[in-house]
C-alpha cells in the first residue's frame, strides 16, 4: 500500500491517498503532474512538504525500477546485455545467476535478438524495451514506468504490458496517455492541475466520470 499525506511538490497538492498494491495507471492532460508524481513516489525527487510510504518506508529505501519516459536517459551502459545486468551485477549476483536472468527477462519481453547490440543504434521503442526489461531484472519491489507506450508499436504495447504483470513486483505505477492500457490497470488515478480529481477502478471512473470525454478508451466505445 502506498500512503501519501499532505503532498506539495511545484504543481503537485494532494492532501491524501491511498493506492492499494498492483497495477496503479496514473492519466490526466499535459501538465497536470503525473511525471511529478512519479518521480516523488520513485524516491527520485523529495517532496518539498508531506510524505510517501510504500509498505511504511520511505521510496529511497526501497528496491525500485523506474523508466523515464526519454528513451536515451535511461541507459548507463553502452550494450543492451551490460545495461539488462547491471542492477544484478550492481548486487555482486554470480555470473551464471546474472546470465540466466537477462536470457529469462529479455525473452519475456522478446528482445533475446538484440542482447549484442549497442544501445545507441536501437529504435526508440527498442529502447524502452530494453529499459524495461533492465528496470525489471532485479525484481523490484516498485516499477515505475513514464509514458512507456508512445514509442511502442500495439504489439509491443501489449507484450510490455504482458511482460510488466509477470515481473512479480508489488507496485507496478505506470503513466500513460493511452486509455486502453489505463483500462488494463487494477486501480486508476487521474490528475488535474496537481490534485487527485478521481481515483478508483478504471471500470469505475471511465464509466461514472470520463465516458463523454476524449479520455474515454476508444475501443470500449465499441465493445459496451
Ligand atoms: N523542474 C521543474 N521546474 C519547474 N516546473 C516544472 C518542473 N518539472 C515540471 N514542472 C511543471 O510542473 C507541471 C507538471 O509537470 P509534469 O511533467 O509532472 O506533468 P505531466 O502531467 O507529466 O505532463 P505531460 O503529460 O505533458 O508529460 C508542468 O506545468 C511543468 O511545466
Amino acid at each position: 500500500m502506498i500512503e501519501i499525506n499532505g503532498l506539495n511538490h511545484g504543481i503537485l497538492n494532494i492532501d491524501e491517498a491511498i493506492i492499494p498494491e498492483g497495477i496503479t495507471a496514473v492519466a490526466g492532460r499535459n501538465g497536470s503532474g503525473k511525471s511529478t508524481l512519479l518521480k516523488l513516489v520513485s524516491g527520485l525527487k523529495i517532496p518539498d512538504s508531506g510524505s510517501i510510504h510504500i509498505d511504511g518506508k520511505n521510496p529511497r529505501k526501497l528496491d525500485t525500477g523506474y523508466v523515464s519516459e526519454y528513451p536515451d536517459d535511461n541507459s548507463i551502459f553502452g550494450m543492451v546485455y551490460d545495461e539488462i545486468a547491471s542492477s544484478l551485477r550492481f548486487k555482486h549476483a554470480g555470473c551464471d545467476e546474472t546470465d540466466r536472468r537477462v536470457t529469462e527477462i529479455s525473452s519475456l519481453f522478446e528482445i533475446s535478438h538484440l542482447l549484442k547490440r549497442e544501445i545507441r543504434t536501437l529504435s526508440g521503442g527498442e529502447k524502452v524495451m530494453v529499459a524495461l526489461a533492465s528496470a525489471c531484472a532485479d525484481r523490484p519491489d516498485l516499477l515505475v514506468i513514464d509514458e512507456p507506450d508512445s514509442h511502442l508499436d500495439r504489439e509491443s504495447a501489449e507484450i510490455f504490458f504482458e511482460s510488466v504483470l509477470n515481473t512479480g513486483s508489488e507496485h507496478i505505477i505506470i503513466c500513460t496517455h493511452n486509455m486502453e492500457t489505463v483500462s488494463k490497470a487494477d486501480n486508476m488515478i487521474f490528475l488535474e492541475s496537481g490534485r487527485i480529481k478521481f481515483q478508483g477502478t478504471p471500470e469505475e471512473i471511465f464509466a461514472n466520470f470520463l465516458k463523454k470525454t476524449c479520455f474515454y478508451p476508444p475501443l470500449w466505445r465499441f465493445k459496451k
